[in-house]
């Protein structure tokens, strides 16, 4: 059979200024099995790319439905985080809920106050045997886009749509069949720094 033609084209390798920028990852609740590596693969990537641990801000919603709300919320508690003299950025940031650094800081470093640069909003939607599935991924994914036109800071659409549990399994890079399927939170990590240098310039 003819190999597929789909998939992004190789993104750039390297990410100069990327150590001075700060992204946020906001993940809905439901669906965990894909949930936990999606989220792990963003952060390895956008590490990877030079931003430092202490300036990546993950924050939790309940379901891809609260995304939306959820990374507005960031974006604008950031934004009022950086041109504030309030010193503790998680506090600003706890709006949401209990916001964790993704990984605790051995060097102690203190997140930067600058506001984020880009967000992601992941989710893992499922098809039931309802109509819930449509309302929900539609309304979410117009959502965030709007989020990133409204407000001039990328975000990322870390949702995936599956119409099976294996399809959501292997776009986590946990695929159940012999085939580990490919985490799709790699590439968005990776869109995360690349449209947040874009947008920095
Ligand atoms: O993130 C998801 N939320 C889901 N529902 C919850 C929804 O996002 C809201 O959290 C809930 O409706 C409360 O507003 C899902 N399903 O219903 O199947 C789903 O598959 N994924």
């Amino acid at each position: 059979n003819m190999a597929s033609i789909k998939g992004p084209a190789p993104a750039p390798t390297s990410f100069p200024g990327a150590e001075k920028l700060r992204i946020g990852i906001v993940h809905a609740r439901w669906n965990e099995e894909c949930i936990t590596p999606l989220v792990n693969g963003c952060i390895k990537n956008i590490t990877a790319a030079g931003v430092k641990p202490e300036n990546i801000v993950v924050e939790s919603v309940p379901g891809s439905w609260e995304l939306p709300f959820g990374v507005s919320r960031l974006i604008s508690a950031s934004q009022v985080q950086a041109s504030s003299n309030v010193s503790d950025l998680m506090g600003a940031t706890s709006l949401l809920d209990d916001s964790k650094p993704a990984t605790p800081t051995t060097t102690g470093a203190k997140a930067s106050k600058a506001a984020l640069d880009a967000v992601i909003g992941i989710g893992v939607l499922i098809k039931g045997s309802t109509m819930h599935f449509e309302y929900i991924s539609e309304s979410c994914c117009s959502g965030l886009m709007r989020i990133g036109l409204d407000t001039g800071v990328p975000v990322i659409l870390g949702v995936l749509t599956a119409l099976t549990e294996d399809q959501a399994l292997e776009r986590s890079g946990v695929g159940r069949k012999g085939d580990k399927g490919h985490n799709h939170g790699l590439d968005w990590g990776s869109a995360a720094v690349e449209m947040a240098l874009k947008t920095n310039r």
